[in-house]
């Protein structure tokens, strides 16, 4: 894996993780299943990730291999997964700049953090080619990646200390032609408890 060199954040990439004959699978099962993606902390802003989400079944073999794939990669305990997400943005879709941590103290911070505790790991991978558009911005690291078959991007949303790391803040900027598909696995300090 290829490690960004920077003390602000821990955040590798691995490309061709995903094999294509995979991503196209997953890219079908999300097509299947997708519907406007919600929020936690979001306030009013209802443009603020105006793509649309799909819960990954964990009984279909191809969301089993990604699982298999990922354990092995990171030695991470399923148990303190959350599902598979699929994630699908239209032209003009996008997932503004946020953290994918709860806000210690937020509205939503007892309702999604008391049992499994907050979110330690973010691993994503993207599932196609974009023709336009579609990179994610880490702006406090100076770093915009771009959309590629397979490509894994992860990061420790916290810092050495294990407090939340502000410097994760990440921008899934507006697709301008074409569409695109990722997939996005969180983990919890705690299990997650399903
Ligand atoms: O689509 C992207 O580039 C970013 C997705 C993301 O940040 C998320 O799902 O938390
Ligand atoms: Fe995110």
């Amino acid at each position: 894996m290829q490690r960004l060199p920077s003390d602000k954040a821990e955040l590798l990439q691995l490309r061709a993780f995903v094999t294509p004959d995979l991503a196209a699978r997953l890219i079908e099962l999300i097509e299947q299943d997708r519907r406007p993606s919600t929020l936690a902390d979001a306030g009013d802003d209802r443009y603020f990730r105006t793509s649309e989400t799909c819960d990954l079944d964990a009984a279909e073999p191809a969301v089993r291999s990604l699982e298999e794939q990922l354990f092995a990669l990171n030695g991470i305990d399923p148990a303190h997964g959350e599902p598979l997400q699929g994630q699908r943005y239209d032209v003009g879709q996008e997932f503004k700049p946020h953290c994918d941590y709860f806000n210690p103290g937020g509205a939503d911070w007892n309702r999604y953090c008391s049992v499994a505790g907050q979110r330690t790991w973010t691993f994503m991978i993207y599932l196609n080619e974009v023709e336009a558009g579609g990179a994610t911005r880490f702006k406090a690291l100076g770093k915009t990646f771009q959309p590629e078959v397979g490509k894994l991007l992860c990061w420790n949303n916290r810092r050495p200390d294990q407090r939340e790391n502000p410097n994760t803040i990440h921008h899934g900027m507006k697709v301008r032609r074409g569409r695109k598909y990722v997939i996005t696995k969180w983990y919890r300090e705690k299990p997650w408890g399903w």
